[in-house]
């Protein structure tokens, strides 16, 4: 055996949408993958000579990055179809809270995590921004499913399961976040809950071990209209603004939702350089309104998409956000030019990257970064003729269209089937969690 031609693996795939350089689509190439990385991206006929553990020949399918969940909550799973059709405060103070109060406990979280990841591998996603409680459970699912997961330690003022007051979420979860440290596929995140829910002195805090600990701070903006005007009332400033006040706002945030920033806000955000995570089902479905990504993407803002959790979407699938965020920029702009599908496509994966402060290492298809990818078949009737791969991806194809998963150089699903978790057990799980709920 050669070993300079030998490999882990190798993907002879009919196109290869990188991500890299303007739009690149690369037709007939082969991608080589040893230990965790992408090692090589040749034409498929200068690799005829090349041998490997494992051959995969996708000969109707597209190649490309795997998409970057850029705020979810995993283990919501378990609460999907709970409570709909509702706005956020009404959903969260008289359906969501109760409902985790009752339930919400370490298996709680592995089993919804669990699922959430198992769905996500079959909707092309490999790295979750995750945010939620038993942060432990969550890096545990991580660690099973093979999930590169951003573990987020949520902080509130207000007792939960989990912690009675801010200092004991935070304590947990610095004390937690050590295990960890060395773990390729885990890092923990600081994920203060909200402006309104979060006190000055506790953002403060967070500032500081963030910029102790090199941390990345998650956390929900101005996600509603109403979080703006509680927060003129009580604070007499918006929270954006409160929030620059205390220094929250740097290259670090990653602010989920953003629908309700003005253009001085934008601006600003732009300059300070926080990253947007964009939720266009949970915003459409709470009712919480659009956000102006458009704006957000002219002003130089790094703008992801997220999914939110299974609870307010009820969907943890990438490829309906990516279509979702694309359509709405028009309808909110009423411009067919807004967010077009390759910035989409972008957005969901090296732009979701970059705001993770990962893009050295994942979001685009290129030697030397980690192999995370997604194989997505075109040979459907439904994503047939094929004139434009990019177009298809974003508004044809769908999560059902994704037949391979690889994260970290590990195939995680194969033919549609997972490698690292076990489906019918996982549904099994689904439906005692609803007897216990119910
Ligand atoms: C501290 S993170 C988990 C916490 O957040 C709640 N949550 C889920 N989705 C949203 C959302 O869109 N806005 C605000 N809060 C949300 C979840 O139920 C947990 O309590
Ligand atoms: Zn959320």
């Amino acid at each position: 055996m050669n070993h300079t031609t030998h490999f882990d693996t190798l993907i002879h795939a009919r196109w290869l949408v990188t991500i890299e350089k303007d739009n690149e689509v690369l037709e007939h190439h082969t991608l080589a993958i040893r230990h965790d990385s992408i090692v090589a991206i040749v034409p498929t006929a200068d690799a005829a000579e090349w041998t490997a553990d494992e051959v995969v020949s996708l000969s109707e399918h597209v190649l490309m990055p795997g998409m970057v969940n850029l705020h979810g909550h995993s283990a919501m799973t378990l609460l999907r179809g709970y409570a709909d059709d509702l706005s956020l405060m009404d959903w969260l103070q008289n359906h969501i809270w109760p409902a985790e109060g009752q339930h919400v406990n370490h298996d709680f979280v592995r089993d919804g995590s669990l699922i959430g990841m198992a769905e996500m591998f079959r909707s092309g996603t490999t790295t979750i921004n995750d945010m939620y409680f038993y942060h432990q459970a969550v890096a545990e699912a991580a660690q099973t499913a093979g999930m590169r997961t951003l573990v987020g330690a949520s902080i509130l003022e207000f007792p939960t399961n989990y912690a009675k007051n801010a200092d004991e979420y935070i304590q947990r979860a610095m004390a937690e976040r050590e295990a960890y440290l060395n773990d390729p596929l885990i890092t923990f995140t600081l994920a203060p809950h909200a402006p309104y829910t979060v006190s000055d002195d506790t953002f403060k805090k967070i500032v500081q071990l963030s910029e102790q600990h090199d941390m990345l701070v998650h956390c929900h903006i101005h996600e509603t209209a109403q979080e703006v005007s509680d927060s003129l009332k009580e604070h007499g400033q918006r929270p954006f603004a409160r929030l620059h006040n205390l220094g929250v706002l740097n290259d670090k945030l990653i602010g989920a939702h953003m629908v309700h920033l003005n253009d001085e806000e934008i601006n600003l955000a732009a300059r300070l350089k926080v990253a947007a995570a964009h939720n266009p089902s949970s915003n459409m479905k709470l009712a919480s309104g659009i956000a102006p990504i458009q704006k957000m993407l002219d002003a130089g803002m790094t703008v992801g998409i997220g999914t939110d959790g299974a609870a307010s979407n009820n969907k943890l699938d990438m490829f309906a956000e990516t279509r979702s965020a694309a359509l709405l920029a028009k309808v909110g702009t009423l411009n067919p030019l807004a967010v077009p599908a390759a910035t989409a496509l972008r957005m969901a994966t090296l732009e979701g990257a970059k705001a993770l402060h990962l893009d050295d290492k994942i979001g685009s298809l290129k030697v030397g970064k980690r192999a995370d990818l997604i194989a997505i078949d075109m040979g459907s009737l439904e994503t047939s003729p094929t004139f434009n791969v990019v177009s298809h991806l974003v508004y044809s194809a769908g999560r059902e269209n994704v037949t391979h998963t690889w994260v970290n150089g590990q195939c995680v699903m194969r033919a549609r089937e997972l490698t690292t978790l076990d489906e019918t057990a996982l549904k099994a799980k689904a439906h005692e969690w609803r007897q216990r709920i119910q």
